[in-house]
C-alpha cells in the first residue's frame, strides 16, 4: 500500500503507515527480525506459528497456508520471510496489483520449488480469475491451463511443487469465503502496546549504534500509532536531530525533533488528523457514513477503513455506530474543541457503515 513518497521530502508524513521510499525500505530490511524469537509482541501469534511451523518440519512435510490479516506496518512481511527463513526455504514475494491476470499467476506457481514460500501482499487486490486458480492449487497444487481459444479450447492439468502461500492483507474481509477458507490458519496482527514498541525501539537503536535512555525510548512508543514501521522511522529522524545538533538522543531532542516533523502526542499522521477534524468540525462529532467521510478529505474509503479507522477506534476517538463513525469526548478533548450536540449530522445520508 505504498503512496511512493519520498522519505527524505520534509513534507512527508512520517506516521503514514504506508508510505515507503526506497531508503526506507533498505532501512527496514536491516532492521527485520530474522527469527520468531526476535520477532517482539504479537505473542498469541508467535505461539501459534510457532506450532505450525514445528509440526510441519516433524511430519517431514510444508506447512499449511497462512493468512496474516492487519493493518499495514506491523509486521506481516516480517512474518513471512520469518516462516521461510525458520523452515530453510527458499521464498517468493509477489503483491495482488501484480497479478492481474490468471497467467501472471499459473507463470509464478509453475516456476516454484518445492518447499517454497510463496508470499503474495495485498492478496484481496488479486484479478478474480487468478483467485480461481488460486483455490485448485491450494488445495491439491494443481492448475488447470487453458489452451487454445473459442470452442477449441481445452484445459491442460500441471502439477505444482508442494508449496506454502503466505497471505497479507490489509482488508480480510474483501477475501471470498472459498479462499479464506483455504487458509489453513489466519493471523490477525495487532497494534502494539507501549512496552513493546520500546523493545523494537531499543533493538533498532541497538542496531543503528545509538544511545537512547528509557525515558526518550518511552517517549517516541507513545506517539508512533502503535506500529514498529513508525517507530523506527520516528527513531531514526531522533538519530538524526542528535546528530545535527550534537546532542544526546534524550527526551527532550525527541520532543523537538517530532514536534518539529508535526508528530503529535498521540502520533496522529495528517490524515489522522483530517478525518477527526472533518468528524468534529464538519459533522459536528458525527455519526457519519465511511464514504462520506472519505469523500469530505479526498482519500479512498479504503484507506480510511483499513490504515485511519483501526487505529482512531483503538485509541478511543472514534466509535462505530451503527449509523455511522462517532467522535468520542476523549477526541473533543485532544483537539481542543467544546463537544456540541451533532448539528444536521442526522439529516446527512448514511452511506454505509
Ligand atoms: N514484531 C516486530 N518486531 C520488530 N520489528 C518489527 C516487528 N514488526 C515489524 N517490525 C519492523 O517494522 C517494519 C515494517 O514491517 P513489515 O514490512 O513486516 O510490515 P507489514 O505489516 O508487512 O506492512 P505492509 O502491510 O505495509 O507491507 C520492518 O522494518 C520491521 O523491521
Amino acid at each position: 500500500m505504498s503512496r511512493g513518497l519520498d522519505d527524505d521530502d520534509l513534507d512527508v508524513d512520517l506516521t503514514d503507515p504506508v508510505l515507503a521510499s526506497e531508503a526506507e525500505l533498505a532501512f527496514e530490511g536491516a532492521l527485520r527480525p530474522r527469527s520468531l524469537a526476535e520477532f517482539v509482541g504479537q505473542t498469541r501469534v508467535r505461539g501459534q506459528l510457532q506450532l505450525l511451523l514445528t509440526a510441519a518440519t516433524l511430519q517431514q512435510r510444508t506447512p499449511d497456508h497462512i493468512l496474516l490479516a492487519g493493518p499495514p506496518g506491523l509486521g506481516k512481511t516480517t512474518l513471512a520471510m520469518i516462516v521461510a527463513h525458520e523452515g530453510g526455504r527458499p521464498l517468493r514475494m509477489s503483491s495482488g496489483p501484480a497479478i492481474q491476470h490468471a497467467g501472471d499467476l499459473a507463470a509464478i506457481l509453475s516456476s516454484l520449488v518445492p518447499g517454497e514460500v510463496l508470499f503474495i501482499d495485498e492478496i484481496h487486490r488479486m484479478a478474480r480469475s487468478a483467485e480461481e486458480m488460486l483455490y485448485l492449487a491450494m488445495e491439491d497444487f494443481r492448475i488447470d491451463i487453458m489452451v487454445g481459444k473459442g470452442a477449441g479450447a481445452t484445459s491442460v492439468p500441471l502439477d505444482l511443487a508442494p508449496f506454502t502461500l503466505v497471505g497479507a492483507t490489509t482488508r480480510s474481509g474483501l477475501l471470498p469465503n472459498p479462499l479464506r477458507d483455504r487458509f489453513g490458519f489466519t493471523a490477525h496482527l495487532e497494534f502494539y502496546d507501549e512496552a513493546e514498541l520500546e523493545q523494537v525501539l531499543s533493538r533498532a537503536a541497538r542496531m543503528l549504534g545509538l544511545a537512547v535512555d528509557g525515558e526518550a525510548l518511552a517517549e517516541i512508543a507513545g506517539r508512533c500509532r502503535g506500529t514498529p514501521r513508525i517507530a523506527n522511522r520516528l527513531l531514526r529522524r531522533v538519530r538524526d536531530y542528535a546528530l545535527v545538533h550534537g546532542r544526546d538522543a534524550d527526551v527532550e531532542a525527541v520532543r523537538a525533533a517530532l514536534d518539529l516533523y508535526d508528530v503529535d502526542a498521540l502520533g496522529l499522521d495528517r490524515l489522522d488528523r483530517a478525518v477527526m477534524q472533518t468528524i468534529l468540525t464538519r459533522f459536528g462529532g458525527g455519526p457519519v457514513g465511511l464514504n462520506t467521510l472519505a469523500v469530505s478529505v479526498g482519500e479512498e474509503s479504503e484507506t480510511i477503513e483499513a490504515v485511519v479507522e483501526p487505529f482512531l477506534v483503538r485509541i478511543g476517538l472514534i466509535t462505530r455506530t451503527p449509523r455511522g463513525r462517532v467522535a468520542t469526548p476523549a477526541a473533543w478533548r485532544h483537539f481542543g474543541l467544546a463537544e456540541r450536540a451533532p448539528e444536521g449530522a442526522a439529516t446527512l445520508p448514511i452511506d454505509d457503515l
